[in-house]
């Protein structure tokens, strides 16, 4: 489990960089975590009138509060709300992943369940993060909390990541069955989330704008812990309170993309074809307010504001890091040799512009949204020479597998990261790496990389000497996409992040630290 996190105990100077990255993670993470996020999104206001604040919102409220939720941090999210709203709150259900209770209970994360007596209803549904019959109940029966209200009441949906599977509603005719497939089909087939949740918009009663439209007349006031880059509210959970803008013609493009036409059911033809007369149903949502209340963005500032206080020249590299492992790692490694090169005081010179020339390019081929490296590559260059720096980033990396291993993105990330470290020792940069102390810290914020039981890894320019020292070939490990062994194996699991499920997700959270050794 994650502990609340206070500021660490020692000086800063006579931590390693090992701690210093923990802490910055654990910082990270411990500002998403559903109970003090809650707190801060939403405030019940008891003088006067009462009334539930968030934002430059209030809504009065005097016992006519409903509460729906679906996602995998929305247990914890509810756990929090209820606590805030009191007596005001008069029923709820929330659709949650299967066996998460006694997950939280094991791991000692009370807080984060409900209490005895509480008022909301917990359905556990979509085993393997998949829509199932459990789900599909407590999609009914958020439905039909929704249609009952009035003019008069409040509805509070709590929205996480995980959401599209616990809120099937699939429109008649369309079966459960036939829906999965063609969600199925097209994960497969590697459709971006965005496209995944564009068809599954245009198949569901309730994704898409239509829960809002289910609870008209009553105010509906959505809060939303994103899981996706950028945070559009109309792609996380499949926007189930946001007006979708998707047309059949749009849903015919991206099915016809992934070869998909000729074999979809007849039941999902239909309904895309009775989608054409009636493009975009009512447009009006002015009863509704949707606010994202974490993000991977927020976790960074919170983790630069940490580091900013250990003693560390701090930048954001980017909340929407994105692409393929390798090509990121390398991106990463270059960008350590450029801090190496800079804060070794190494003037203009023909290395220092190699490596920019280089990062530039890789840069440019990402296509990270929104990631611009020429103002941070100046700001490097003039800083003053042996300043602490910290990098740091976040987003979503994508693994194509190729072998049978045990890994996830983070920890196949750090370790592809200790490898391009490995070679750049044995170019120009090398002496300038082996003048610096680095650690490289990547870590989903859900606490859980892959199908392991680690959150991430730790990784560094030394990792592979070391672990050949040990008899552990690194290539050979990641050629099997086998980075949890390897972590696991290599001296005692020292490197593996291990938090615990976090009850949290706003993706993953890289760390790049960097000091001058002591010479
Ligand atoms: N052996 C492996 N090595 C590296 N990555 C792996 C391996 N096996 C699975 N993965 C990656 O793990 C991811 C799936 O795990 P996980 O459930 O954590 O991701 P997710 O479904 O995107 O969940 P979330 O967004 O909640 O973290 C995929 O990105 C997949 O490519
Ligand atoms: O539930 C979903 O659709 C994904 O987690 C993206 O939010």
């Amino acid at each position: 489990m994650i502990p609340a996190c206070r500021g660490p105990a020692s000086h800063p100077r006579s931590m390693s960089l090992w701690e210093h990255g923990l802490h910055l993670f654990r910082s990270a993470v411990g500002v998403v975590l559903p109970a003090p996020m809650l707190r801060r999104a939403m405030v019940l206001k008891t003088d006067g009138c009462p009334r539930l604040v968030v934002r430059d919102r209030a809504f009065p409220v005097r016992r006519n509060l409903y509460l729906v939720g679906f996602g995998k941090a929305v247990l914890g999210m509810a756990a929090a709300a209820e606590e805030i709203l009191g007596d005001h709150l008069i029923q709820g259900v929330v659709s949650v992943p299967h066996g998460i209770r006694a997950c939280l209970q094991q791991a000692g994360m009370e807080e984060m369940l409900l209490k005895p007596h509480s008022r909301i209803q917990v359905i556990e549904g979509a085993k393997h993060n998949l829509p199932d019959r459990e789900a599909l109940r407590a999609a009914s029966m958020i439905r039909e909390l929704a249609e009952g209200l009035t003019a008069d009441d409040l509805l509070l949906v709590l929205v996480s990541g995980g959401g599209s599977a616990l809120l099937p509603a699939p429109t008649p005719p369309i079966l459960l069955e036939e829906k999965e497939k063609v969600t199925k089909l097209l994960a497969s087939r590697g459709a971006t989330i965005q496209e995944l949740n564009t068809i599954r918009k245009a198949l569901s009663l309730l994704k898409g704008g239509g829960l809002a439209r289910a609870a008209y007349p009553a105010q509906v006031l959505s809060l939303i812990l994103s899981d996706v880059i950028g945070n559009p509210v109309d792609i996380i959970a499949s926007g189930p309170t946001v007006y979708s803008s998707t047309s059949a013609q749009g849903c015919l493009q991206i099915l016809t993309k992934y070869n998909l036409l000729s074999i979809l059911p007849r039941s999902v033809e239909t309904v895309l074809s009775s989608s054409i007369s009636d493009p975009s149903g009512p447009k009006d949502y002015s009863h509704v307010y949707n606010v994202v209340i974490g993000s991977n963005s927020l976790a960074l500032e919170e983790a630069k504001h940490q580091a900013e206080d250990l003693g560390y020249w701090t930048l954001i590299l980017s909340a929407a890091v994105c692409g393929e492992v390798s090509r990121v790692a390398r991106l990463y490694s270059q960008l350590i040799q450029f801090v190496c090169l800079s804060t070794a005081g190494l003037g203009e010179g023909p290395l220092r512009d190699q490596v920019r020339g280089d990062l530039l390019k890789l840069a440019a081929e990402l296509e990270i949204p929104g990631l611009n490296l020429v103002d941070p590559l100046k700001a490097l260059q003039g800083l003053e020479s042996e300043r602490w720096v910290c990098l740091l980033a976040g987003g979503e990396t994508t693994v194509q597998l190729q072998g049978n291993g045990k890994g996830g993105r983070n920890q196949e990330l750090a370790l592809q990261v200790a490898l391009e470290l490995h070679r750049a020792k044995a170019t120009g940069a090398g002496y300038f790496l082996g003048r610096c102390e680095v650690l490289f810290l990547s870590g989903g914020t859900d606490g859980q990389d892959g199908p392991t039981e680690a959150a991430g890894a730790f990784s560094s320019q030394d990792l592979v000497d070391k672990a050949a020292q040990e008899g552990l070939d690194v290539e050979t490990f990641l050629s099997n996409n086998d980075s949890y062994t390897f972590f696991s194996k290599f001296q005692n699991g020292r490197h593996l992040l291990l938090t615990g499920l976090t009850g949290t997700n706003v993706m993953d959270i890289q760390a790049i630290l960097i000091r001058a050794r002591d010479r």
